[in-house]
């Protein structure tokens, strides 16, 4: 890295001179700036090969709220800037989130020399496969053939009599029903479907129909006319509509209201719909994939969701097991995550230990194959180099145990995002991974809720 040029960014002029003193041992170039408002300038008028950016601007603030913005305006300027950030002692929730947000890696402050220079050289290394791969896209030499999902993304053995399944009903244009908890790969699956079918080639409609409010639940479905409601200022087609000569995607089938049950088993009857407002009906030709973490059948029985729906929907019914019925999954899934993340957050990580594997077998995974997979994205994003594979899945701020977190020393101003993500994960083994329960129970929307699951990695 002797001939890259580096930039730091950070309003203390120490830590510029103490950062700059170090590094010009070992690179020929390194630009300070204290100012952040410079950077348009900077990056207008040079080339760097990373830039050392600080999360916060302001004394005595530590949201990064700053920290993010610049980093956003870096890519924006240059989209393949290797950015590098400073994030304070104990602030690794944060790290992750700028990782996740486009920085390559971060930097402890106070840091430790050795490990600043690697993660300088990390990035610096970086820039160069860069500019290899925009060489090979100009020669025109990469690969685009788009593969069967079979090969390429769904894992583990126990899915191989699924997607057996898949195959031979995915020519059909029979509906498909998917039962299984939250996480276990329904929405998968149900693109599968549409991947195998002959209307590949057409739009695959995905609705959340349970998070959809009585008022809403027809116009995003059917679609309306203007002057229908107060906010209909134009005509609109619904998802069915979109959706037509391709596949569309109900998940959450089971919450439906008893009135949403009857609308949608008219339209399924009569396969046309007619847009809110107008008494023209217009014909459609969709293919119905449905899902649902609930016990449909229970419903049935307790005459909440109705039988004649039901059958309508059910041509074929496939049932995903939960992560833990299906162990011999968590490794072959452990690994692909594993190799996706570190291609994607561009860190050299090796294979998982049998211990952490076993250790692994026996957690329940309330929220299945997501669970797992933020798990992986979150060890891979927070793995130091030094870290052997056996401790690779075990840092501090990790949840693997059955619901336990393993506090990490100096994470005092975390403690209240802890009590929530903990609070979270009881919840989760509560209703076993039922985002609506879950979401009620707590009070949040489900966006609000999968948008912690996101945050917290569960
Ligand atoms: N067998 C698998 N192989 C690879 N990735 C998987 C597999 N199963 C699930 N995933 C991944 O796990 C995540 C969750 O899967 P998906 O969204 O399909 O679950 P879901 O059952 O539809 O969840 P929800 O009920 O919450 O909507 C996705 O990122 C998906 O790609």
């Amino acid at each position: 890295m002797q001939d890259a040029k580096l930039l730091l960014v950070d309003d203390d002029p120490d830590v510029l001179l103490a950062a700059r003193l170090l590094l010009k041992r070992h690179v020929s170039s390194v630009d300070i700036e204290k100012n952040p408002e410079k950077l348009p300038f900077l990056l207008n008028n040079n080339r760097y090969d990373a830039i050392v950016l600080d999360m916060n601007f302001q004394r005595d603030v530590s949201s990064g709220r700053e920290g993010f913005a610049w980093l956003d305006r870096i890519l924006d300027i240059d989209p393949k800037a290797r950015v590098v950030l400073f994030t304070a002692y104990g602030d690794v929730e944060m790290a992750v989130r700028a990782i996740k947000a486009g920085a390559v890696d971060f930097v402890l402050k106070p840091w430790q020399n050795d490990k600043f220079l690697d993660t300088i050289r990390g990035a610096v290394e970086g820039r160069k496969d860069d500019k290899e791969d925009i060489k090979k896209e100009k020669n025109g030499k990469e690969p685009s053939d788009k593969k069967p999902a079979k090969q390429t993304n769904i894992i583990g053995s126990a899915m191989r009599p699924i997607l057996d399944t898949v195959e031979q009903v995915a020519p059909t244009d029979a509906n498909v029903l998917i039962l299984g908890e939250n996480g276990t790969g329904k929405d998968l699956i149900a693109r599968a479907i549409h991947d195998y079918s002959d209307r590949r080639d057409k739009p695959f409609v995905s609705v959340d129909v349970g998070a959809l409010t009585e008022s809403l639940f027809e116009s995003e479905l059917f679609g309306h006319v203007k002057g229908a409601f107060t906010d209909a200022r134009d005509d609109r087609a619904g998802r069915f509509e979109e959706a037509n000569g391709g596949t569309i995607f109900l998940d959450e089938i089971g919450n439906l209201s008893p009135a949403q049950q009857a609308r949608l088993l008219t339209v399924l009857q009569q396969r046309q719909v007619t847009r809110v407002g107008s008494n023209k009906a217009r014909p459609i030709d969709v293919r119905l994939i449905c899902a649902t973490n609930a016990d449909i059948n229970e419903r049935v029985a307790e005459r909440q969701f109705r039988q004649d729906l039901l059958y309508r929907i059910n041509t074929i019914e496939l049932h995903l097991p939960p992560l833990r019925e299906r162990p011999g999954d968590i490794g072959p899934l452990a690994e692909f995550f594993l190799k996706k993340y570190s291609k994607q957050y561009n860190r050299s990580v090796s294979g998982l230990s049998p211990a952490l594997l076993a250790e692994m077998k026996q957690y329940r995974w309330p929220g299945n194959v997501r669970e797992l997979q933020h798990a992986v994205e979150r060890a891979v994003i927070l793995a130091r180099p030094e870290l052997t594979p056996g401790t690779l899945l075990e840092p501090n701020n990790f949840v693997f145990k059955n619901g336990a977190t393993t506090a990490s020393p100096v994470n005092e101003t975390l403690q209240l995002e802890d009590m929530e993500r903990q609070l979270i994960q009881q919840a989760m083994q509560k209703y076993r991974g039922s985002i609506t329960d879950v979401a009620k129970e707590l009070g949040l929307s489900r966006q609000a809720l999968y948008r912690r699951l996101e945050k917290f990695g569960l």
